[in-house]
């Protein structure tokens, strides 16, 4: 099936909105605004989109779901309402992290252990899954808002976002990313250190100072408009191509320039055999738009 054949072929659309039915969630709102395009909203605007059990849990499913989706080559995530989010949510995290009084300090410890992996589970399936995520920031983006962002491809933010690594303000050295991923983003490791130990707010134009976000809108209107547009530039593209680069963009990070070598011409040894090469050059030679199969 080709990118041209989903948008005329309209028994494919019926197909594509019984997909749909894979992303039903409570806390989750998804749409398929535009071909191989995903759209995940933050959907608890009531509670500021603070993060539920019921979060952690969809955020998780529904990652894993985009990741073996052919119909999506690139998602957009945004916050429904005032804002982006206001991190994890305070009530549920009190009543989650309580567990039986009579346990022991180690059996506390390894319920403690299993909870926080479980958390950094699901910002972790936003950076495993090999399609691009475009983080869409308005307004306040605190707490778990910022390990979730940093675990996101690329970042776009409003005028009035703002920025908080929160959680020195309640009590805990922050575990679900932002320590680990953001010094990798920023490239300044005085201002990470700075935000993490003070917890002062980041306005969008210092964001965009540091490198944490890449563009900068008025509105949010105007942001997710954009931010659907590149998503649906990304996705015209080779799903081989942009995928197999997402995946050794992140082993990069972690790992020396020889090894991150050697990893991509293992993998590339296989990719350049795909059919993608042979139609993105043919394409390039007659100057007609490429049309990729699904993967
Ligand atoms: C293992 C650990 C894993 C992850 C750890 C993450 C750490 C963090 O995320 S730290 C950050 C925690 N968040 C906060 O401290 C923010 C608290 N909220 C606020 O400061 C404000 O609500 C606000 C975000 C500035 C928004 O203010 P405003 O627009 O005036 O709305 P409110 O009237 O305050 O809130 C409306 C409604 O939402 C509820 N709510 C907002 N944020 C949270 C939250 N984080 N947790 C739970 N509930 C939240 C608020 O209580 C209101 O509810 P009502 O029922 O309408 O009263």
């Amino acid at each position: 099936m080709t990118t041209r054949a989903m948008t005329t072929d309209p028994s494919t659309q019926a197909a594509n909105s019984t997909d749909m039915e894979n992303y039903t969630f409570e806390t989750l709102k998804v749409t398929r605004p535009k071909d191989f395009v995903l759209h995940v909203e933050l959907n608890r605007p009531e509670k500021r989109n603070s993060m539920n059990e019921a979060f952690w849990r969809e955020l998780v499913e529904c990652f894993q779901a985009i990741s073996v989706d052919k119909d999506c080559r690139a998602v957009v995530v945004s916050g429904a309402g005032k804002m982006f989010t206001s991190g994890i949510d305070l009530m549920s995290a009190a009543s989650i992290m309580a567990g039986d009084p009579e346990d022991d300090v180690s059996r506390k410890a390894t319920r403690l252990h299993g909870l926080i992996q479980h958390f950094q589970e699901s910002f972790t399936s936003i950076e495993k899954c090999p399609k691009p995520v475009i983080a869409a920031v308005h307004n306040a983006c605190i707490g778990g808002g910022v390990d979730l962002i940093s675990a996101c491809d690329i970042r776009y933010c409003t005028q009035d976002a703002w920025f908080q690594i929160k959680e020195v303000d309640i009590g805990l050295a922050a575990d679900v990313g932002t320590l680990q991923r953001l010094p990798k983003i920023v490239g300044n490791d005085s201002l990470v250190r700075e935000l993490a130990y003070t917890a002062r707010k980041m306005m969008s134009d210092e964001a965009w100072q540091c490198g944490l976000v890449s563009r900068i809108f008025p509105d949010k209107e105007s942001m997710v408009t954009s931010a659907l547009d590149v998503a649906a530039l990304i996705a015209s593209k080779s799903p081989v191509a942009v995928q197999g680069s997402k995946v050794n963009l992140v082993y990069s990070r972690d790992h020396s320039v020889d090894e991150s070598l050697r990893y991509i011409a293992a993998w590339n040894q296989c990719m350049l055999q795909s059919d993608d090469l042979v139609k993105a050059v043919t394409a390039a030679i007659e100057k007609t738009p490429p049309v990729f199969s699904k993967l």
